[in-house]
C-alpha cells in the first residue's frame, strides 16, 4: 500500500528566524509565480513581525502558520503572542513542540500540550513536532521518546482532526544528514501504529504525519514515495522559492507509486 493516510498531501515551510521585509517579498513573489500541484496543502511560517506582509502579498492558496503562540488567551505575558490574535490576524496554523523550542527555549512536554490545546480550541490547526536526539537513537529509545511526546499531546488534547504530526528527528535538522527514507517511514509506521492502539483507528488513518529534517529539492521525491509518509516540513530549502516549490511537487511521486 503506497499511502496509509488517506488524507491530502502536506507541505510547510519553517522560516524560522529568517528573513528581512525584502528577503520575504522576494520568496513570496517566487511562490507566487511557481508552478505548484494541486493535490497538497501548503503552509509557509515567517517569524511573527513578517506575518501580515506574507498574507497580504501571498496570492497562491497559502495558508500561514505561527511558530509559536502563548498557552492561553493573552493578557500581561510580555513578549508572548495569543492563538486568538493569530485567528484575528489570519493566521490558520500553529508549529508546536518544534526541536528548538524543546531543546533551546526549555519548552516542556506539558506546556506543548497545554498550547496545542489552546490554539485547537480557537480553530488554529497545529503542526505538532515530535523527533528523538541523536544519543536517543544511538540508545535504542527513537520510539520511547517520540511516543512520550506524543502521549503528551494526547494528555492535553481530545480532537486530533486538526493536527497534523511532524516526526523530526533532532540530528537531521539543518545537519544535511537527512534521515534515509527507510528510516523515516520506520518512525512513521510506529507513529501511525501508536495513533491507532492510543487514540483511534480513525485517527490513525486520517492524520497526515510529515517528515522533516535536511528535506531539499533532491531527496524529497523518494522520501514522499514512503507510504507513511504524508509530507515534509521544510527548514532552510524552504527559504528558496523554487526548491520549496519542487519539494510541494513531489507529491506527484507520492501519486505515481499510489497509481
Ligand atoms: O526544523 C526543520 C523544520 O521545522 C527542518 O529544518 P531543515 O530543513 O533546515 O533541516
Amino acid at each position: 500500500m503506497p499511502c496509509r493516510s488517506s488524507c491530502r498531501f502536506f507541505v510547510g515551510g519553517n522560516w524560522k528566524c529568517n528573513g528581512t521585509v525584502e528577503s520575504l517579498k522576494k520568496l513570496v513573489d517566487e511562490l507566487n509565480s511557481a508552478k505548484l500541484e494541486e493535490d497538497v496543502d501548503i503552509v509557509v511560517s515567517p517569524p511573527y513581525l513578517y506575518i501580515s506582509q506574507v498574507l497580504g502579498s501571498l496570492t497562491k492558496r497559502i495558508e500561514v502558520a505561527a511558530q509559536n503562540c502563548w498557552t492561553g488567551k493573552g493578557g500581561a505575558f510580555t513578549g508572548e503572542i495569543s492563538a486568538d490574535q493569530l485567528v484575528d490576524g489570519g493566521v490558520k496554523w500553529v508549529i508546536q513542540g518544534h526541536s528548538e523550542r524543546r531543546h533551546v527555549i526549555g519548552e516542556t512536554d506539558a506546556m506543548i500540550g497545554q498550547k496545542s490545546a489552546y490554539a485547537l480550541s480557537k480553530n488554529l490547526g497545529v503542526i505538532a513536532c515530535v523527533g528523538e536526539k541523536l544519543e536517543d537513537r544511538e540508545a535504542n529509545r527513537t520510539t520511547d521518546v517520540v511516543f512520550e511526546q506524543l502521549q503528551a499531546y494526547a494528555d492535553a488534547v481530545s480532537d486530533w482532526s486538526n493536527i497534523v504530526v511532524a516526526y523530526e528527528p533532532v540530528w537531521a535538522i539543518g545537519t544535511g544528514k537527512v534521515a534515509s527514507p527507510q528510516q523515516a517511514q520506520e518512525v512513521h509506521a510506529a507513529i501511525r501504529q501508536w495513533l491507532k492502539e492510543k487514540i483511534s483507528p480513525e485517527v490513525s488513518s486520517k492524520t497526515r504525519i510529515i517528515y522533516g529534517g535536511s528535506v531539499n529539492g533532491a531527496n524529497s521525491a523518494e522520501l514522499a514515495t514512503q507510504e507513511d509518509i504524508d509530507g515534509f516540513l521544510v527548514g532552510g530549502a524552504a527559504l528558496k522559492g523554487l526548491e520549496f516549490a519542487t519539494i510541494c511537487n513531489a507529491v506527484t511521486a507520492k501519486k505515481a507509486v499510489a497509481a
